[in-house]
């Protein structure tokens, strides 16, 4: 895609969610994550790379003790849809026994962090939790609720804070559906 149809995409979409709500839907869930797991020492996760913007913004409105890691796992790769799931980056061996936070910047069918739970519980986490930046109303019994969710979308691609169309616009501020999702 040309620089050219990457503007024309963004221009034909619809913005779901403004900055000023992105940034009150952080505010709220970090409260929320501090009340809950202010105590615990959590061991942070950020699933590469949608997760990089929710992470970068909400690591900093943590005000505990806390680790940072990240883990790699794909299975969209730049398509509007799923296929099979690819680890790239396993978590480090430093979850046994620990809190664990996983951040991601959509829940959609549930099945990327229905695995990542899998695998750190098989690798021995203590606790494993969630949150994400939206939550994406599908109507579908998803495997895995997030316990912490920012934001729910529509049932359409989303783009925009992390979230990419056709491997573009990770970088907006607020969020955008694609407008023939
Ligand atoms: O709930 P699901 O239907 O499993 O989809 C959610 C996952 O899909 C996206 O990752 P993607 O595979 O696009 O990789 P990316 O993080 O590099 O964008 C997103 O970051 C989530 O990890
Ligand atoms: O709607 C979406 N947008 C971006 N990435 C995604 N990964 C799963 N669903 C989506």
């Amino acid at each position: 895609m040309t620089r050219h149809d990457a503007q024309a995409m963004l221009d034909r979409a619809e913005r779901i969610a403004t900055e000023t709500e992105v940034q009150a839907a952080l505010d709220r869930l970090a409260a929320e994550i501090g009340r809950e797991l202010a105590g615990a020492f959590p061991l942070v996760l950020a699933v590469m790379g949608g997760a990089v913007v929710f992470a970068g913004q909400l690591l900093p409105r943590l005000r505990f003790p806390l680790e940072f890691d990240y883990l790699h796992v794909t299975r969209y790769r730049g398509k509007t849809q799923g296929g099979e799931m690819e680890w790239r980056v396993l978590p480090g061996q430093n979850v046994a026994g620990r809190t664990v936070l996983v951040l991601d910047d959509i829940l959609d069918e549930g099945e990327t962090l229905a695995a990542i739970r899998d695998k750190l519980v098989q690798m021995g986490a203590a606790r494993v939790t969630s949150a994400v930046l939206t939550d994406k109303a599908n109507g579908l019994a998803k495997p895995i609720r997030a316990d912490f969710v920012g934001l729910e979308v529509p049932d359409r691609y989303v783009f925009g804070c992390g979230m990419d169309a056709y491997g573009l616009w990770r970088n907006l501020p607020a969020i955008y559906a694609l407008k023939d999702a």
